[in-house]
Formats: structure tokens, sequence, C-alpha cells
């Protein structure tokens, strides 16, 4: 049998994984001094971990080629999926917000609003929720330009110190959802490889606890 395989996103919550298995004692050589590598041993414990995009964690995760994933649950709730949300692992802490000019009324008025967002199926559940009609604008990044230049009268966001709003002369109208990184697991994994799996995901949850 393959080691278990854990997928982890690459970028803002890598550092602090590997801090949680460093914690846990495990040998983060290969992770801490990988180069260009994207399939890394921690070779003490038998685990493999594949770097990953955020998405695509969620991907390898569902489809069973990797145990466990740590991803944002901000990728979750864009996403979704068939797997379990074990732990919240508590770092990669950020909000999605609703954010718009500052002094601004996002209500205001009577015609059809616009959000550009990074997050299309978070900003319409938002708004549905609230019954209200609105139309999405997908923007690939630096979302906070699309209010300043015109092109929606909001955006749907993450935020996390509040600088970039700040510095663009925009605010938070309204918090839409906590985010932080969680623990997912395979469904099939957890039933077949069940004895190696739970002590893990009990370990990775202290090893994340502050
Ligand atoms: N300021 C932040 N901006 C974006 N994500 C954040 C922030 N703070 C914490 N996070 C968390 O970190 C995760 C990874 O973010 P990161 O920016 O590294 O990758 P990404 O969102 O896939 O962006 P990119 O497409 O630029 O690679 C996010 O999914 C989110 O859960
Ligand atoms: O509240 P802050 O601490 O300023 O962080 C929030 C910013 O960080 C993220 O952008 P990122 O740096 O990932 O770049 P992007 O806009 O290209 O997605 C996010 O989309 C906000 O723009």
């Amino acid at each position: 049998m393959r080691p278990i395989r854990i997928a982890l996103t690459k970028g803002r919550l890598e550092k602090d994984t590997v801090a949680v298995f460093e914690k846990l004692g495990y040998d983060c050589n290969e992770l801490i001094n990988k180069g260009r590598k994207l399939i890394l041993q921690i070779p003490d414990r038998n685990i493999e971990v594949v770097l990953a995009k955020a998405a695509d964690v969620i991907t390898y995760v569902e489809h069973g080629v990797c145990d466990l994933g740590v991803v944002g649950k901000d990728t979750i709730m864009e996403h979704g999926g068939s797997f379990f949300e074990v732990a919240d692992l508590g770092f990669g802490r950020c909000k999605f917000a609703l954010a718009v000019k500052k002094g601004s009324d996002f209500y205001s008025g009577y015609n059809i609003k616009t959000i550009a967002t990074k997050y299309p199926n978070v900003a319409r559940e938002y708004f549905a929720e609230k019954g209200m009609d609105i139309e999405i604008i997908k923007i690939e990044g630096s979302v906070e330009l699309a209010p300043l230049v015109g092109l929606s009268d909001g955006i749907v966001d993450i935020v996390e110190t509040g600088t970039t709003l700040k510095e663009n002369g925009l605010e938070v109208a309204e918090d839409v959802a906590y985010i932080s990184a969680r623990l997912i697991v395979n469904t099939a994994s957890l039933k077949l490889r069940k004895e190696e799996l739970e002590p893990l995901i009990d370990a990775i949850q202290q090893g994340s606890a502050r």
C-alpha cells in the first residue's frame, strides 16, 4: 500500500502547515528544502506530502489519490465537493467580506447591484440568502480595482489585515464568512485506512492548537 498522502495548499498556508508537522516531531527536511519538487517525503512517518493549488487540493482528495488535505474554508465554500471536513486548524485566518468604496451605501437605489469577485459561488449564495438579485462579474485577482474604476458596486473578497482595502479607499460593508485552514479527508480512505488516519488526524488537530 502507498504511504498516507496529504495534499497541502501551496502559498500562504504552507508555512503554518509545515510548522504543525515540525511541532509533532516529524522529519520535515524535504519539505523545508523542497526546491521545485512537488511530492515530498516525511520518511520517519511513511507520509507523502503533495503540494498543490488550493482548488486542486480538493480535487486530489475527492479522487482519493490523496487521503488528507489542508485547504482554506474559502476554497471549500467556493468549490464544494464530496469529502469530510474534519478539523479547523486555526491558522490562515481571514474572512470573506462585502466591500465598497468608503462612505458609499451598497444598498441605496433600486438598480441591480454588480459584484466583482474571484468567488462567484460564495457571492451568489450570500445574496441569494438575502433574496437579492445581483450581477456577478468574475475577476481573477486585484479585485479591489473593480469598484474603483466603476466596473462594480462592490466586491466580495478575502480580507485579512484590511490593508489592501484601506490603501485603495474601500471599506468593509458586511462580513460574509469566517475563514481558516481546514483538514479534509477522503471519505473512502477514512473507512479503509481508519487505523492509520484517525491517530494522524488527531495529531494534526493537536499540533495545530495554540
Ligand atoms: N490575505 C489573504 N488572501 C488570500 N488568502 C488568504 C489570506 N490570508 C489567508 N488566506 C488563506 O490562504 C489560502 C491560500 O492563499 P494563497 O493566496 O496562497 O493562494 P490562492 O488563494 O490560491 O491565490 P493565488 O491564486 O494567488 O495563488 C487561501 O485560500 C485562504 O484560505
Ligand atoms: O486584508 P489584506 O491583508 O490586505 O489581504 C487581502 C488581500 O489579499 C488577497 O489578495 P492576494 O494578495 O492573494 O492577491 P490577488 O488580489 O491577486 O488575489 C485578497 O484577495 C485581498 O486582495
